[in-house]
């Protein structure tokens, strides 16, 4: 286009009529296709930032779930929330924006270069020369930038996390009044943000400076060197023109182009925490197939089982541990707060894998079984049931693996003692369970529901702690009562419980200390016996009076 906007303006000046009006209908020409291809090119390269961004969340969402759970001990959900949302979204746009405005200067600035060079090759190098010590100083500044998002988006993913755990726990924050303590807190981490923000902005400043000075030091060189040139009748003012206007479209590609690498830079920098974790690699859990057995009995052995937590090595939490219960027994597992009952069916579910010793289910070693189908075969309630934000009657169905009907649900209600309450909420089996709409021990009786619908052929409740306990020990009575008398519920039962009285009626109490089995036998046995069961029956006894 310069060459041909410098032919129209001096094929006018000097009255070449015909020349002109050529030049104009190629100009138009240029104008229009030029105008097709840049809307062409951003529309095509937005739709790839769309996909991108879609494919890119999806992709690092299934990374994320397919981790170990020891992953998520260590890990915060509100900086992987950022990473999911924030990183996802910043990578894409190198996509969407930097990658496409960069090939297109650098498809300009070489064009601007081979006319620069075919016009007069010693007027191009002085531009040239500008032109890399533009890229020098872009290289110190781009790296310098790329650190910075770094930081920046590690900040901010701390702060959002701050947010979330403060947000989540509003109530918790209002009761003990530390709204200012949260704020604080949050504040710390904004500042942090806003320290490299400034340090960046102040860095952008001088790289701006450098570009500009430079920018405009090329048009003074253009003239200078052009018009000793046109003295010296080596040039034309035509050729000048030319010479000028291929200048600006160099050193403007040049600015584009790094602007955008910077842009780019900034963008990698962000993303390498997202590749990290789109990088790793599913538990292997997910990988192995194992055996899946014609029925699963429910027979449970531990054998010299030892264990710590992967975020905690040097706490030893299970110690040489031997359980065995037997096909449709129920057990109970005692203890003090921490000897590591929660622990114990956490390595039955294999969320964690032990350190020493071997479980086997059915006589077959717990690795070697198909975990998927084995999970299938389990209920567990966990102590703070969670529900999903969708209605009651999806909750109940909640993962479970075969189809089931509407007397199926209410079925499985009625024997987790929920069916009642939830007839009596206006929209029944189709209430939405959403904030605080139902209580803590309601959740608790749906999350049984849920457990019973699976028909499973182990059962496993941890009974909730502290405030819920009297209406949890009613949950966890009501159905051990309906497992006692319903014959469809042929199935081994665990129970994990804090209030000893619910558990009187247990085939088997197993009494934990220490990260071992220390008693074991039914509540009289173990209260003549007058050793650790009997003291915690009397102490609790003694509490409660
Ligand atoms: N994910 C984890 N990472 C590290 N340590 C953990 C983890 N979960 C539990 N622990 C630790 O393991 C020990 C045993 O915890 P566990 O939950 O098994 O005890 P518990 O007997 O079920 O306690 P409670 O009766 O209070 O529920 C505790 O000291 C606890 O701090």
């Amino acid at each position: 286009m310069p060459r041909i906007l410098a032919a129209s303006v001096f094929s006018a000046n000097s009255g070449e009529s015909a020349a002109f009006f050529r030049s104009s209908r190629v100009l138009i020409l240029l104008l229009i296709v030029s105008g097709i291809c840049s809307g062409l090119r951003s529309g095509c390269f937005a739709i790839a930032n769309t996909i991108l961004v879609k494919r890119l969340r999806g992709s690092l969402f299934a990374s994320l779930i397919f981790q170990d759970i020891s992953f998520f001990d260590t890990e915060m959900v509100g900086s992987l929330t950022s990473r999911l949302g924030a990183d996802c979204q910043r990578l894409s746009h190198v996509i969407g924006n930097d990658i496409h405005l960069i090939i297109r200067n650098v498809i300009q600035g070489t064009g601007a270069l081979i006319n620069l060079l075919s016009l007069s090759w010693p007027l191009t190098l002085p531009t040239l020369v500008i032109c890399s010590v533009l890229a020098i100083i872009f290289s110190f500044y781009g790296r310098y930038q790329k650190r910075a998002a770094m930081f920046a988006q590690e900040f901010n993913a701390c702060a959002n996390n701050v947010a979330q755990e403060t947000l989540s726990l509003m109530r918790t924050v209002r009761a003990y009044g530390t709204e200012g303590e949260e704020l604080g807190r949050y504040k710390q981490w904004l500042d942090e943000l806003g320290f490299v923000s400034i340090r960046e902005s102040v860095a952008y400043g001088f790289w701006n400076m450098s570009f500009l000075s430079l920018y405009r030091s090329t048009q003074v060189l253009a003239v200078l060197l052009g018009g000793m040139c046109i003295m010296n009748s080596h040039a034309s003012a035509e050729q000048l023109t030319k010479y000028i206007l291929y200048c600006e479209w160099l050193i403007y590609a040049t600015w584009r182009v790094v602007d955008n690498s910077s842009s780019l830079l900034q963008s990698i920098g962000a993303s390498e925490k997202v590749f990290q974790l789109m990088d790793l690699l599913p538990a292997d859990q997910f990988f192995s197939k194992g055996v899946k057995l014609q029925r699963l009995m429910g027979n449970i052995r531990f054998v010299n089982v030892s264990f710590h937590y992967p975020s905690r090595i040097t706490v030893p939490i299970l110690d040489h541990l031997n359980l065995s219960v037997q096909a449709n027994e129920v057990v109970a597992i005692v203890g003090l707060s921490g000897s590591g009952k929660s622990t114990l069916v956490n390595l039955m579910l294999r969320l964690y894998e032990p350190v020493s010793g071997q479980i086997y289910i059915d006589g077959l070693p717990l690795k070697e079984l198909d975990i998927r189908w084995l999970r299938e075969k389990i209920g567990f309630v966990g102590q703070d049931p969670h529900l999903f934000n969708m209605d009651i009657e999806s909750n109940i169905k909640y993962g479970c693996p075969r189809d089931v009907e509407e007397e199926d649900i209410e079925w499985a209600a009625k024997q987790a003692n929920a069916h009642e309450f939830i007839s009596s909420l206006q929209l029944g089996y189709q209430t939405i369970v959403d904030g605080n709409l139902l209580s803590g021990g309601q959740k608790q009786r749906i999350a049984i529901a849920r457990a019973i619908l699976r028909d499973p052929a182990i059962l496993v409740l941890d009974e909730a702690t502290s405030a819920l306990d009297a209406e949890s020990e009613y949950n966890v009575k009501g159905v051990l009562h309906a497992l006692r008398n319903e014959s469809r519920a042929k199935r081994t039962v665990i129970i994990i419980a804090h209030r000893l009285s619910t558990i009187k009626t247990a085939d088997r109490i197993a009494v934990m200390d220490g990260g071992r089995i220390v008693e074991m036998g039914d509540h009289t046995e173990l209260l003549l016996k007058g050793g650790f069961y009997s003291r915690l029956v009397r102490a609790q006894a003694e509490s409660l009076a």
